[in-house]
């Protein structure tokens, strides 16, 4: 019944009048001229509606309300161009609606409500908010006090707030405390604090279902909470490849109208070291040098990431190893296939359908996982050996401002599946030429030391010594690296100096951020194991009501 409701009514904004309709899942709004000819119309969806309230009030960047008899104000998501960035900046759009009677007034405003609760199933009411105030530049607080906490006030959302003391908090709360009655919970800072929300809540979830999580051939229950991330770290690349900007308003938003973006996630098995889970990057050799070599000048703030990745570059190293993965089906999707996962991805759709486990169902994904790890499947790995510059593994596309493709540009964020990049063995201008096109849209993958794989599973190993030493002669049992060997060694001999006397014969695992203290591990992906309040990068098409009344947003961009 609710579905059918419809209020139509004059209303006027300003001197001008309007014809207002609010079917169910719309609330438009078209100027009558004075001839009673409709002019232009303003359309918003009802699940877009952020809050209605009597009076004309105003919001950001400072609350003020005026209690006046026939007004009422509705605050709406308002879409515009973020200039650089590949998604859509979403800001709090505004309109004072005048009514000719009180009792009208009070009709719009018992009506939209009520439409916003039947049409938002997903909406947060409780929250519980953890704040690395430390993150970034160290703006978390600020960020939230000022930005984000008035609209969660004026969507009616009421929220816990922990600032952080120390690392793990907020993990270990998830894991311990009590969590009932909760929505969702937000995380404002960088990739390590959703990387301490992801683990957490795993975890826990894992915990009540009895699972566990160390058992590989385990399917892990995916997470009920949702995870918010309001984007206030110096690396922000969860955020940004799940809604394409990164931007606390745009991401509040998400929170507030109940999106949800189911994700994968790669859940990393090391013996005699605890369980990882990574999201956006696994990465060996070339990265994990990079977060080894930033730890030692922590002091140089974000910029020990430029510094210590211009060194490694130099140093030009490759390390021996075993990688062996399990392909996914290659005729739902390709790494290179040159699709983009954006805002209702119909290949993540397809796979949302399968991943619902069915106790009948003997094609489910969640059963094809399972078998991956008996013994009677060992056929499905594929095996490659040799030298590599880098080995990583990324469930998304891994996209940041600098490369807005990202290192995987056709990954999906929730099909079940994984992609493998293989960059062997190779002079430094190769390397360069591969790292440079991550900055464009040059495909990164064709080139001849470069493979890359859509993968359900990985394992990783160090040959013996004897073996090694083979790979050494002829630059790699596998791939294209053989010919480059001989000019390799020269270069290799050259820039390493640099940084360290001798080249360290292995690298280290850089596990979203944080460096595993092992080196054979073995990898599986969890298809939409969480869910964040996000809805993928929408296409700039979505565009259509940002050139409309901008006014409201300037003081946001400001703080911002
Ligand atoms: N109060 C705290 N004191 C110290 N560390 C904290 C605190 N709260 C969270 N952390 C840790 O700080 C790390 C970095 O946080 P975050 O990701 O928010 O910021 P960042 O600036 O993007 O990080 P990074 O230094 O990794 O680039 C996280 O791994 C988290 O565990």
């Amino acid at each position: 019944m609710e579905a059918d409701l419809r209020l139509e009514s004059s209303l006027f904004v300003g001197n001008k009048r309007y014809r207002a309709v609010l079917t169910g899942w719309h609330f438009n709004w078209t100027e009558v001229d004075k001839k009673n000819r409709d002019r232009k119309t303003i359309s918003v969806p009802v699940a877009e509606v952020v809050g209605v309230e009597e009076g004309r009030v105003e919001i950001l960047p400072k609350k003020s309300v005026e209690s006046t008899e026939k007004d009422f104000t509705v605050f709406y998501v308002k879409r515009c161009s973020s200039g650089g960035s590949y998604g859509l900046l979403w800001r709090l759009g505004r309109t004072q609606f005048s009514c000719p009677s009180r009792v009208l007034r009070d009709q719009w405003t018992k009506y939209l409500r009520t439409a916003l609760k039947t049409h938002s199933p997903l909406r947060p009411l409780r929250l519980l908010v953890f704040i690395n105030p430390f993150g970034g530049k160290k703006r978390g607080r600020k960020i939230y006090h000022s930005l984000v906490a008035p609209l969660f006030e004026l969507a009616g959302i009421s929220s816990h707030v922990i600032v952080t003391e120390r690392a793990n908090q907020a993990r270990d709360h998830l894991l311990k405390k009590d969590v009932t009655g909760f929505d969702g919970v937000v995380c404002v800072g960088g990739d390590g604090m959703f990387s301490e929300i992801l683990h957490g809540l795993i975890g826990r979830t894992q915990q009540e279902a009895g699972l566990c999580e160390n058992d590989t051939a385990v399917t892990l229950q995916p997470c009920p909470l949702h995870i918010g991330i309001i984007p206030a770290g110096s690396t922000d690349c969860v955020c940004y490849t799940t809604v394409g900007v990164i931007d606390p308003v745009t991401s509040a938003l998400h929170i507030i109208i109940g999106d949800s973006q189911p994700l994968d996630v790669c859940s990393v098995h090391q013996d005699s070291a605890p369980l990882r889970y990574s999201v956006s990057l696994l990465g060996y050799g070339f990265y994990g040098d990079i977060l080894a070599e930033s730890e030692k000048h922590r002091w140089m703030g974000p910029l020990r990431y430029d510094y210590s990745g211009t060194l490694m570059y130099l140093c030009n190293r490759s390390y021996a190893g075993i990688v062996q993965y399990v392909p996914a089906d290659p005729v739902l999707s390709s790494p290179r296939d040159r699709t983009r996962c954006l805002s209702g991805c119909s290949v993540c759709s397809r796979i949302t359908e399968r991943l619902i486990p069915h106790p009948s169902d003997s094609g489910s994904m969640y059963r094809s996982h399972n078998s991956l790890f008996s013994s009677d499947s060992e056929g499905e790995w594929v095996t490659v050996e040799g030298r590599f510059r880098c080995v990583s593994l990324t469930c998304m596309s891994s996209s940041c401002p600098r490369s807005p493709l990202g290192l995987s540009p056709s990954a999906h964020l929730a099909d079940g599946t994984g992609d493998l990049i293989l960059v062997w063995e190779t002079n430094p201008l190769g390397f360069l030429k591969f790292l440079y096109r991550h900055t464009s849209t040059q495909d990164q993958f064709d080139l001849p030391f470069v493979e890359v794989h859509r993968v359900k599973a990985v394992r990783f190993s160090l040959p013996c010594a004897k073996k090694k030493e083979g790979y050494e002669e002829i630059g790699g049992l596998n791939g294209a690296g053989r010919e480059m060997a001989n000019e390799q060694k020269t270069a290799n001999s050259f820039l390493c100096g640099v940084c360290c006397s001798k080249a360290p014969t292995e690298s280290v695992w850089n596990c979203d951020g944080e460096i595993l203290p092992v080196t054979a591990i073995l990898c599986r992906i969890h298809g939409q194991l969480v869910r964040l309040y996000a809805r993928g990068i929408e296409d700039g098409a979505a565009l259509h009501n940002c050139s409309e009344e901008n006014d409201r947003t300037s003081h946001v961009d400001r703080l911002t």
